[in-house]
């Protein structure tokens, strides 16, 4: 009862957070969708607005609609295309507080790119604990004119659809983006700017048609002139003339100065003070629960954010094993930790699928870490707890996760023990070792928004995603010990990913059950089961496991879809 109406106050806290944001939007010349549509409508040929259409192929939509009735799907497909209104900034209170951030943020009273931010537009997260995390409200949809002034003529810019998602994310248009140009468009020039959007092509590809480079002729007269309705992003000034930003390799082309949605950007701002998160990112990292000394795994832990937000929330004590496959991404992780001046962060370039050291034996000779993880499980397990500490300098000895490529140099580098050459390669972990473990799997992605093409998506695409985590999550259940924590995380609205994971995990591994969150913010889990055209069976949650879950669904606040499962790990010889 009592989580229940903690549950209810956060969701409602959300939600009227969005409206109040909603309401502030009010007081700006904004647009809503509706009357965004209705002013297409109305549109003389040189106003224009945003407002795309995510297209699925119809099997994934008939998929989707099963799981959430038709309506509820436009809705959720609607919000995809749309960024999500605020930034959400975890501050590192290892450094600094959320008071000093936002008393910085305003005396510089602007985001990187020029965006604004005043007193009303920025607020501490109200959740009960969370108020180390910032949120900075952007605005729109604005109402931007297309043509630089009434009667003169447009010069136009289309940008790639990658390059347009970056953008309504609050960047600026760099060189490899723009596609296509009209022409005798000079630097300083300002120019309206639309996306081009992948469409079906005569030889069944999806593509957007556009040689890049191609000179747009302006209007009615020119072939992608129809393409460009409805997927307006602003306007800007050109940085480089037609020939330059073409000839150009790198650099910014397009410095944009109206936005659709204007929301504040924060590259190289209070760097390692911040980090700019998704707010269900944070929460899953709270669903961990790490505790101080604990040794924590993240399986999937590129570029850092749940790494980073877990060691704070450990005080920075204890150890925090970051894996992930790719090499580069590894140095990501360690860049971050350093930024951050995370000590407790110890990072391995190591495939997911193979966590588990296969010879644990011969592995624990060559691999300290194991050998030390099992000692701690030993005695752990024997009721002696050990302290960060003596994690940490049992770990210094030929242990030394080093960093490659750019330093950061900012932020007591010094005081990190990220300060080499070398990214470690591990050969997996002993079984039990590990107190708690992250999977942050990888995922369909199809809760991040702005998203403006789905095509590619497929049913046996969206299943192998399923089949990929299961394998994943197999290891993890390994390397957790007994009366230990795994946290299970995607960023997809893809209920195969989600609930049937989930079901798979409490069928397959009877000693593991779903244990209740905190905070807990977002929805319940899918119940029941879907059948597909093709005899395809997908169960989801039973009654009673949906309110352990959380479902963060874009059409009911201003949220990426996200979805996190926590469970307990039971004993295992059950
Ligand atoms: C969802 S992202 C993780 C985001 C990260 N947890 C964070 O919060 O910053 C998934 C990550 O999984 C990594 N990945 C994909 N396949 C993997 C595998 N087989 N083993 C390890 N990492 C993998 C990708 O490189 C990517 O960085």
């Amino acid at each position: 009862m009592q989580l229940r109406s903690i549950a209810a106050h956060c969701r409602n806290t959300l939600i009227s957070f969005s409206r109040r944001v909603q309401k502030h939007q009010e007081g700006y010349s904004t647009l809503s969708t509706e009357s965004c549509e209705a002013f297409t409508l109305m549109d003389s040929s040189e106003r224009y607005c945003f407002n795309p259409t995510l297209h699925w192929k119809p099997e994934v939509e008939e998929y989707f609609i099963k799981a959430y009735g038709a309506d509820h799907f436009a809705k959720i497909s609607k919000a995809l295309t749309r960024p999500s209104c605020y930034s959400c900034i975890r501050v590192n209170v290892l450094k600094t507080t959320s008071d000093a951030v936002i008393e910085k943020l305003l005396a510089m009273n602007q985001g990187t790119d020029g965006g604004h931010i005043d007193n009303d537009l920025i607020h501490k997260c109200p959740i009960p604990g969370l108020n180390y995390v910032v949120f900075v409200r952007g605005t729109g949809p604005h109402e931007i004119e297309y043509a630089h002034a009434p009667g003169q003529p447009v010069k136009e810019v289309i940008v790639s659809r990658k390059c347009a998602e970056s953008v309504l994310r609050g960047a600026q248009i760099y060189v490899p983006g723009v596609l296509a140009c009209s022409a005798h468009v000079e630097k300083g020039d300002s120019v309206a700017v639309s996306v081009a959007i992948e469409q079906p092509q005569h030889d069944g590809k999806w593509g957007t048609g556009i040689t890049r480079g191609i000179v747009l002729q302006g209007m009615e007269t020119d072939p992608q002139f129809s393409q460009r309705k409805g997927l307006y992003i602003g306007r800007g000034t050109a940085m480089l003339s037609r020939a330059g930003t073409f000839r150009a390799l790198e650099g910014v082309a397009i410095s944009m100065s109206n936005r659709i949605y204007d929301l504040p950007s924060f590259n190289n701002v209070l760097e390692g003070e911040i980090f700019l998160q998704n707010l269900p990112s944070i929460i899953a990292a709270h669903a961990l629960d790490p505790q101080k000394g604990e040794r924590i795994l993240d399986m999937c832990a590129a570029p850092g954010g749940k790494t980073t937000a877990i060691a704070m929330l450990m005080g920075d004590e204890g150890e925090v094993v970051a894996a992930d496959r790719s090499h580069n991404k590894v140095i990501d992780v360690q860049n971050l930790a350093a930024e951050m001046g995370l000590k407790s962060i110890v990072t391995y370039k190591l495939d997911a699928l193979k966590s588990v050291a296969r010879d644990t034996v011969s592995d624990m000779t060559e691999d300290t870490t194991a050998l030390k993880s099992c000692t701690i499980v030993e005695e752990k397990l024997n009721g002696n707890m050990l302290h960060g500490e003596n994690f940490i300098s049992g770990n210094g000895n030929g242990h030394v996760p080093n960093i490659k490529g750019k330093q950061r140099v900012k932020n007591g580098v010094g005081k990190n023990h990220f300060s080499g050459e070398r990214v470690e390669k591990s050969k997996g972990f002993a079984p039990n070792s590990f107190d708690r473990v992250l999977l942050d799997a990888p995922c369909s992605a199809l809760g991040l928004r702005p998203r403006l093409f789905v095509g590619e998506e497929t049913l046996k695409s969206l299943r192998s995603h399923g089949k990929y985590q299961k394998k994943m999550f197999e290891q993890a259940v390994q390397l957790v010990r007994p009366g230990g924590v795994i946290v299970y995380s995607t960023c997809t609205i893809n209920p195969g990913e989600n609930e049937a994971l989930v079901r798979h995990a409490l069928d397959t591994y009877k000693f593991l059950s779903l244990a209740p969150q905190h905070p807990r913010v977002g929805g319940p889990g899918l119940l029941g089961r879907c059948e597909l055209s093709d005899g395809y069976v997908e169960e989801w949650l039973r009654p009673g496991e949906e309110e352990l879950v959380q479902r963060f669904d874009p059409s009911s606040s201003d949220t990426i879809g996200f979805f996190i499962a926590k469970f307990n790990v039971g004993c295992k010889d059950t």
